[in-house]
């Protein structure tokens, strides 16, 4: 059987939301380890001024693509920028695009997603469903199509303690959904989310859960595989250990607590920190795509994509982390680092109160009497709406099934093996990922996480 690299070269694939964290590195590494791919055509969309063609080139430009670069400094004709807005009729894709695309494309990557948990419905029902109902019909235009993978999350299905790798039937008809919510304005789709999204923390995981069952809806057409991550970290191995480019999940807390800001977070210690390398859910979703396109299964496959049930990292076990900020604060910080992570809903509110909200507000005074802008409670609010937002996935513990991987690792061959390693050792990844973070957190210029 060919091998990932042999599969993939002469192919044309498609790819939406390549400028995001995991398509810069799902881009770069078809690049670097499938040499002999045809062409890779981005769906991009215009943004802050910057015209597609500028925001693709300014890409490439990134220390990610350095590899790629030294290996092949033409990399670049292989890229085939296309103009799309997903949330657009049609995607937005001009007429000689569409034909192109639907002339050429051999396997789709869907990673495009608003993953904002304060999105309004409206919005992220827009992209994280409707996109893909789009993009779905437009891949059923591809004679030439052999796979469609579509990015999820490992918590699509939060609401359940043990997810398997199976489509669960959806909380709502997904088109009912988006029929009855066209009409009414946003003010009443804002009031009566929190019934419509029931026992959901947010509108992300709540659009991730019905775009699942939007693609298994097709998955008796097209050869589907779905890939559910955990909490996506910094790179483990490849191109370099420790590249990240945003700050969700951890990396936010990381910064807040280093600035002596986030002083007190609820977690639970001994809860599963789910957190897996970049490039490990990049090698998955490639050799998915091969395993899709070579053995095309008749129902879509899914893949949980966790590092939990190999050797589990803990909460309690990244707070001690936070420690080291003790003795290196990072730059400007607002007082000496100390954060502490309690489950304890009381003692929280307490240390809120006595760390956080006394603090803010006497320094907010000082500024007020020194004539200047007071702006420690605002920042205060911002932060305990963050954290907020991220305790649902702190305080709890989830167990997947992850047979389909274990599957589709089996079928590798030992040379795709070593290529396309699927699991990380989360003890070595955990040190070396929070170790390199924080080095990046405390170097001068820490708000661009590129890490070498
Ligand atoms: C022991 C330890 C416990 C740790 C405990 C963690 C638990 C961690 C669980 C995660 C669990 C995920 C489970 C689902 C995993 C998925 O399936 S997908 C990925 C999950 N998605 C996310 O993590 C996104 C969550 N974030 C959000 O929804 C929004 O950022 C929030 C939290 C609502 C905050 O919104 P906001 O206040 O409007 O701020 P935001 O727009 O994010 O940032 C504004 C600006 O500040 C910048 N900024 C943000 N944070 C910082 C910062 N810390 N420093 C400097 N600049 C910053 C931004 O880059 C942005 O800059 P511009 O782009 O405007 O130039
Ligand atoms: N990061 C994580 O921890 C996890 C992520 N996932 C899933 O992985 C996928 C990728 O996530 P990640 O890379 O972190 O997300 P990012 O927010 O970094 O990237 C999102 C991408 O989607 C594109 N996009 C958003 N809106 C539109 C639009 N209207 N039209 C065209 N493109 C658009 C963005 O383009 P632009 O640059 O123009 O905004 C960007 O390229 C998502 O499906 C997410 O649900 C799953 C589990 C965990």
């Amino acid at each position: 059987m060919a091998s990932i690299a042999d599969y993939y070269a002469g192919k044309s694939v498609l790819i939406t939301g390549a400028t995001g964290f995991m398509g810069k590195v799902l881009v770069e590494k078809l690049l670097r380890s499938c040499p002999h791919v045809r062409a890779l055509y981005l769906l991009v969309r215009p943004k802050a001024g910057q015209s597609m063609q500028e925001r693709v080139s300014d890409m490439m430009k990134c220390k990610l693509f350095d590899r790629v670069r030294e290996d092949n400094p033409d990399f670049h004709q292989k890229i085939v920028p296309i103009s799309s807005e997903l949330i657009q009729p049609g995607l937005a894709i001009g007429p000689e695009d569409k034909e192109t695309l639907t002339s050429c494309i051999n396997i789709i990557f869907h990673c495009a997603a608003t993953i904002r948990f304060d999105e309004p419905l409206k919005h992220a029902l827009q992209l994280n469903v409707m996109a893909t109902q789009q993009l779905i019909s437009l891949a059923q235009q591809m004679p030439h199509l052999q796979a469609f993978i579509h990015i999820s999350t490992a918590y699509a299905n939060c609401n359940r303690r043990h997810i398997d790798d199976i489509i669960y039937p959806p909380p709502v008809e997904p088109k009912k959904l988006i029929d009855s919510l066209e009409w009414m304005e946003d003010s009443i789709v804002r009031d009566i989310t929190p019934r419509l999204i029931g026992d959901h923390p947010n509108t992300y995981t709540y659009t991730k859960a019905l775009a699942e069952c939007v693609v298994q809806k097709e998955s008796s057409k097209l050869s589907i595989a779905i890939i559910r991550p955990s909490i996506v970290g910094a790179s483990w191995q490849e191109p370099f250990p420790g590249w990240i480019d945003n700050f969700n999940g951890p990396s936010g807390v990381f910064i807040a607590a280093g600035k002596g800001i986030l002083r007190t977070m609820r977690a639970n210690n001994d809860a599963v920190a789910d957190l897996i390398p970049v490039d490990v859910v990049i090698n998955l979703t490639l050799a998915a795509g091969w395993y899709t396109a070579v053995h095309r299964p008749k129902a879509a496959l899914v893949y949980n994509c966790t590092t939990g049930g190999i050797n589990p990292f803990h909460w309690g076990e990244i707070g001690m982390f936070l420690f080291s900020f003790k003795r290196n604060p990072l730059e400007q910080a607002f007082r000496r680092p100390n954060a502490n992570i309690t489950s304890n809903y009381l003692m929280n509110q307490y240390w809120i109160l006595v760390s956080h909200r006394f603090p803010a507000l006497l320094y907010d005074l000082y500024l007020r009497l020194s004539g200047q802008k007071p702006q420690m409670m605002r920042i205060f609010n911002r932060l305990h709406k963050a954290i907020g937002l991220l305790e649902y996935f702190s305080s709890q513990d989830w167990e997947w099934n992850s047979e389909n991987m274990n599957m589709l690792m089996s079928h590798l061959s030992p040379e795709d093996r070593k290529v396309q390693y699927l699991q990380p050792r989360p003890s070595t990844y955990h040190t070396a990922m929070i170790a390199t973070s924080l080095q990046t957190f405390s170097s001068r210029h820490s708000t661009l996480m590129c890490v070498s």
